[in-house]
């Protein structure tokens, strides 16, 4: 047992930069509590970028949606914060409140919003926030793993959404049929994904920055 701690800790000293960053209990509980609350609020926020801040003096401020919402970048921010742990445990309290208790999904919520199509993709939020979360632990803090990281649980949320949208397109044909399945996948999946992706880089910065200035 001896042995085996003592080569775990001469391969970090040989290595340092390879090992991992850790989340401790209570913060993986208060970034639960925060992923829960900033995925709820982001879902009804539009995300937007602004021209560059050089050309603001000539060109005045100007706005350009992205086409999506801050949800799927809430959910990746939790995993990106509070790790594995967190990001299931959020993502968990927000699908049980949408099904049981408020209409905090983007369609709006109640027990049989399991038939909304793109359910899928909402369910696709657990697994999705927590191999972020996992993965953006897993090395030192670098914004590099951290891009990574969430861009794997996009594309987690983008696979449970997909699976699911086949799935009830076959299962269920009267609430799903095959002529819209392909209208489906282009609204969730194939026409927000340019806005995501810019999502995915302000996830990486703002987790990198928040890191750093809290020492994890
Ligand atoms: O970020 C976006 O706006 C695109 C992702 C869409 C997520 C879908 S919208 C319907 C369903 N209900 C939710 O609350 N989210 C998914």
């Amino acid at each position: 047992m001896n042995t085996k701690r003592n080569r775990k800790n001469q391969k970090s000293l040989i290595n340092p930069k390879k090992s991992a960053s850790t989340v401790s209990f209570a913060n993986e509980f208060l970034w639960a509590i925060i992923g829960l609350l900033l995925t709820v609020f982001s879902t009804f926020v539009e995300a937007f970028i602004t021209n560059l801040p050089w050309f603001w003096s000539e060109q005045g401020i100007n706005y350009h949606s992205l086409g999506v919402t801050f949800q799927v970048g809430a959910v990746l921010l939790t995993g990106c914060m509070g790790g594995k742990n967190a990001g299931l445990l959020s993502q968990f309290a927000y699908v049980f409140l949408g099904l049981f208790w408020l209409p905090v999904f983007a369609h709006g919520g109640g027990f049989n919003y399991w038939q909304e199509p793109s359910f899928g993709y909402v369910l696709g939020f657990i697994p999705g926030a927590g191999l972020c979360g996992w993965m953006a632990f897993r090395t030192r803090t670098k914004i590099e793993s951290l891009g990574v990281s969430a861009i794997a649980g996009l594309l987690v949320i983008h696979i449970c959404g997909l699976i699911y949208l086949v799935g009830m397109s076959y299962l269920n044909p009267n609430i799903l049929s095959h002529n819209s399945l392909l209208e489906m996948i282009k609204n969730y999946s194939v026409n927000p994904l340019p806005g995501q992706f810019v999502i995915v880089c302000m996830v990486a910065f703002m987790a990198f920055i928040l890191r750093q200035v809290l020492f994890y």
